[in-house]
């Protein structure tokens, strides 16, 4: 396995169910998944690990961040802070293949007490079969990675 094929995922404590949940579909898709927690249910700050999943994807260290918080709101605030992270909250398949296609996202944010198993592992799987398109969107992608210097 490679980089190029290694997903990161993490979430706060509302969450955990449906990141271990995420965690097998995405395995069972051929990823190589590194599940970074937490393993425990008590109360825990989200920013901490939007902020631990992002550093892996930036780092170069995994393809995609997958990060799940209650809305997946705080989490994709956080993970976006850091350089070089596009981070988008998803809650249906359309969104999720426009921001590989048109905003060329590396992480994506669900939000656990938003939707369900079903329709979130939908959503992940259109967001990592879909591709960048490139061109106009190359543009104004390289102009948001601009704001950052
Ligand atoms: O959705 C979230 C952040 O956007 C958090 O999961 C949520 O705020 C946690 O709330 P609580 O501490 O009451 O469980």
């Amino acid at each position: 396995m490679t980089a190029n094929t290694r997903i990161v995922l993490s979430s706060d404590h509302a969450a955990i169910e449906l990141r271990q949940a995420i965690a097998t579909h995405v395995a069972s898709l051929g990823w190589e998944v590194v599940d970074i927690g937490p393993t425990t249910p008590e109360s825990t700050h989200y920013p901490l690990h939007g902020e631990a999943a992002a550093r892996h994807v930036a780092s170069g260290d995994c393809r995609f961040g997958i990060i799940v918080c209650g809305t997946g709101q705080g989490i994709m605030m956080a993970a976006n802070k850091v350089k070089g992270i596009r981070c988008g909250v998803c809650t249906d398949e359309f969104s999720a293949r426009m921001i590989r296609q048109h905003n060329n996202a590396n992480m994506l944010s669900l939000g656990a007490r938003v939707i369900g198993e079903g329709l979130a592992l939908s959503v992940v799987e259109a967001f990592l079969t879909a591709e960048f398109e490139g061109g106009r969107h190359g543009t104004r992608v390289d102009m948001i990675d601009a704001l950052e210097q």
